[in-house]
């Protein structure tokens, strides 16, 4: 079993037989996608405070340094975003922060929240208001907390990075396998569709990449929630030097992950990041959120390609590009329109069905992005006074 699976009460069966087939599986044995999608979306980095300290991440302040934003800030960032035509707030930070951030703990106090994720909740509510669908990685979580947040969330995510025990993971304050696992297997208790992934490059063998794939599979075949598997290259940075692994190890890798999963769920490499182009053919049918208004702050030096970027990677690898919702259709309410009309939708609740359904410019634009209408069309700025 995997790290830490035993505490968290997860068993995930992976089969020895299909890790063999996966060590095997190769880009000749995967089909090409005919199609790739993105979803626009703006940034927003509540806190750079971190309860641990992953060696690859650049992204944490120590404590005494971090930052809070404030919810006039999200407000003004998730606006702009919703003015270049962006259907997706990003809320992706670091987990929960300890004790040892005073600075954070006093300052949500005072503004009258308990804990970030309290605070994430409110900082949703102004991403509705402002016309977006927000995407939440606070990383781990328990079944309580996702059940929460789910109400303000059209899809939720963590990266599971990998089954195995990495030094990258290492000392006492630090992501185990069984707690990422077991956010992912509540995310689909809760019935949260649900974005995931892998790093590779941490110092997992391919044996480790195989199984956390396939441990992937198995927690979506329980309760298919998993819309998309990342297969994220680590990439250096001021803080570490982690070696990028090579285009022909990407492409094993994005290989294996098509040849794992069941075909709904998607595999999405970052753009900034990866040599996309040349993973489409390994099955790779996603470039994930991708931001016109702002940086990746996860790894800043990379910036994102602007959209005729991503038109030229689907040229280059001979597919066609459209832009989708940070929820994939599948989970959409059903009925009629693109976002339906009845009562019941098994997988979002009121206030998302709410906000596809308001008829105002935002509300234009996420359905028709629903429907599919047209890859690069972009209102121009959306006009505020007539929402
Ligand atoms: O800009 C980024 N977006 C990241 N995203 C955003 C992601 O590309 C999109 O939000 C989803 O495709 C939903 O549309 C993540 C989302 C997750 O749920 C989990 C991990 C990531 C990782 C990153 C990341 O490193 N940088
Ligand atoms: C949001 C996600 O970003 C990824 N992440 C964090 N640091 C790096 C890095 N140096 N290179 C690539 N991905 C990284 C982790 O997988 C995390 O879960
Ligand atoms: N801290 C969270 C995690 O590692 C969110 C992404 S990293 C900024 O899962
Ligand atoms: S990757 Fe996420 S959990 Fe790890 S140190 Fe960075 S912010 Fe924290």
């Amino acid at each position: 079993m995997f790290p830490g699976a035993d505490e968290y009460g997860v068993e995930v069966d992976v089969d020895a037989d299909e890790v063999d087939r996966l060590l095997s599986v190769g880009p000749d044995d995967v089909e090409k996608p005919q199609s790739v999608s993105f979803s626009r979306n703006v940034f927003v980095p509540l806190t750079t405070a971190c309860r641990y300290t992953c060696t690859y991440c650049t992204y944490y302040d120590v404590p005494g340094q971090a930052t809070l934003m404030s919810l006039d800030e999200v407000r003004d960032v998730v606006r702009m975003g919703a003015d270049a035509g962006c259907t997706e707030a990003l809320f992706t930070f670091g987990d929960e922060p300890d004790d040892r951030y005073t600075e954070i703990h006093r300052q949500l106090d005072e503004w009258g929240y308990d804990d970030i994720l309290d605070y994430l909740a409110a900082a949703c509510e102004v991403a509705l208001d402002e016309g977006l669908l927000p995407h939440s990685n606070p990383g781990d979580l328990t079944r309580e907390q996702l059940a929460d947040l789910a109400p303000l969330n059209a899809s939720m995510g963590v990266m599971l990075e990998t089954t195995a025990d990495v030094d990258a993971h290492a000392g006492n304050r630090r992501k185990t396998p069984g707690q990422r696992l077991n956010t992912i297997r509540a995310a689909g208790e809760v019935g949260m569709p649900f974005t995931t992934g892998i790093l590779v490059g941490i110092g997992e063998s391919w044996r480790d990449r195989a199984e956390s794939l396939l441990a992937i599979r198995d927690l979506h075949e329980r309760y298919g929630h998993v819309q998309e598997v990342i297969v994220q290259n680590v990439v250096p940075n001021e803080r570490s030097d982690f070696e990028r692994p090579s285009i022909e190890t990407m492409r094993r890798v994005v290989s294996m992950a098509r040849a794992a999963l069941p075909a709904e769920v998607s595999v999405q490499v970052p753009p900034n990041l990866s040599e996309a182009a040349s993973l489409v053919d390994c099955g790779v049918d996603d470039l994930g959120g991708v931001s016109p208004v702002t940086d990746d702050y996860v790894n800043p030096d990379y910036a994102w390609p602007a959209l005729q970027e991503l038109a030229d990677i689907a040229d280059e690898a001979g597919v066609s590009l459209h832009e989708r919702l940070p929820v994939y259709e599948r989970f959409l309410p059903s009925e009629d329109s693109a976002v339906g009309t009845g009562d019941e939708c098994e997988w979002l609740r009121g206030p998302i069905v709410e906000r596809l359904r308001t008829d105002d410019v935002h509300g234009e634009r996420l359905r028709s992005v629903a429907r599919g209408d047209g890859p690069l069309s972009v209102p121009d700025q959306a006009n505020r006074t007539q929402s």
